[in-house]
């Protein structure tokens, strides 16, 4: 099963809000290659752009934001920038699962779970509703949950964590080989958080998956994921195994989202948040280094020039950094 994983390779990215003071990038020149069999995950501080680039990769930005330039190619849909109409919609859901990070709000409060997964189903051309149903009960009692019970609950009548779950069970239900998950943990306690992305990391391994995890956690992606992409400002800054970015992070953004996290270096009053506030459309730099006002190792060129990505090719898997510190120190 594991040959229907597809590969996804995202290029010169470039996604723009209109805002009073014109249109902005909230994602720039972004290149980042998914591949087959994979969990990637991607972290970054909120406003990042981390949503945005996953709603491009179902060519699913709504105005006021549109993608300005870029392609998101997909094995066995081609580019889904190019896509419209029928195909688009066609592709989501069946090639494409999600969840959005507003999972918990986007069920129809009027209609019972049972009921939009009938919808969905039906909308995609599922022939054999009954077994769409046993699956989608199935899904549900693994993560914990009364299958019949939710499938006969309107979205009041279930946590916030619930709701996730179920949109988990959404994006997971129709089979689609490549799955998109934005936040699928937020609204859960540590426990259940970790139950799920056990349950994640399973049902992507036996249904043989591409998956792409968006997270501010970078907890998360620790459990989770093979490949890590760090994001800021709307650029990617770091990207690794991850393994290999948490045990020797490179670049200063990527040092300080970890120092932030307690959990992973294991001592409570050894971690250090990270100075600043990350930047907003209008405050991100237009041209040189977007983290250089938080970064210590400023330089002059940082102001000026925007670092380029720096590519090594290990046994593992590439690792990619955008930093002129890095790259002046380790390639002298
Ligand atoms: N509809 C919109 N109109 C204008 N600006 C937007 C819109 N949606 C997002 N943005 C801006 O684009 C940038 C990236 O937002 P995005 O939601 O992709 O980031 P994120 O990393 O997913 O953050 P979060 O975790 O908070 O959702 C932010 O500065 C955000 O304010």
């Amino acid at each position: 099963m594991a040959q229907q994983a597809p590969g996804v390779r995202i290029d010169g990215l470039t996604v723009v809000y209109k805002t009073p003071a014109g249109e902005l990038p909230a994602v720039r020149d972004v290149r980042l290659t998914l591949e087959p069999g994979s969990i990637t995950g991607i972290v970054g501080e909120s406003g990042s752009g981390k949503s945005t680039l996953a709603l491009s990769l179902l060519n699913a930005v709504q105005p006021p934001g549109r993608i300005a330039a870029g392609s998101v190619d997909i094995d066995g849909l081609g580019d889904v920038v190019a896509l419209k109409g029928e195909h688009l919609r066609k592709a989501r859901g069946k090639h494409v699962g999600y969840v959005f990070q507003a999972a918990q709000n986007s069920l129809n409060p009027l209609k019972t779970v049972g009921k939009q997964l009938l919808d969905l189903g039906r909308s995609h051309g599922v022939e054999d509703l009954r077994g769409l149903v046993r699956e989608a009960k199935e899904l549900l009692g693994r993560m914990g949950l009364d299958g019949a019970r939710v499938l006969d609950s309107h979205q009041h009548e279930l946590s916030g964590g619930m709701r996730q779950r179920v949109g988990i069970m959404l994006a997971l239900v129709l089979n689609a080989h490549l799955v998109v998950l934005d936040e699928p943990t937020t609204a859960l306690d540590m426990i259940t958080q970790s139950n799920i992305l056990k349950i994640i990391r399973e049902v992507h391994a036996e249904r043989g998956l591409t998956t792409l995890v968006i997270t501010h956690d970078i907890g998360v992606v620790a459990e989770v994921a093979d490949r890590l992409a760090v994001m800021y400002g709307g650029r990617l800054v770091e990207q690794g195994p991850t393994r290999q970015v948490l045990g020797a992070p490179r670049h200063p953004y990527t040092k300080g989202l970890i120092r932030a996290i307690p959990r992973l270096t294991g001592d409570i009053d050894e971690a250090q948040a990270l100075p600043g506030r990350p930047p907003t459309l209008v405050t991100v730099p237009k041209e040189g280094c977007v983290f250089r006002e938080r970064c210590a190792l400023r330089m002059d060129v940082c102001d000026t020039v925007d670092p380029e990505a720096h590519v090594d090719q290990g046994a593992d898997g590439s690792r990619i950094v955008a930093c002129h510190a890095v790259t002046v120190k380790e390639h002298a």
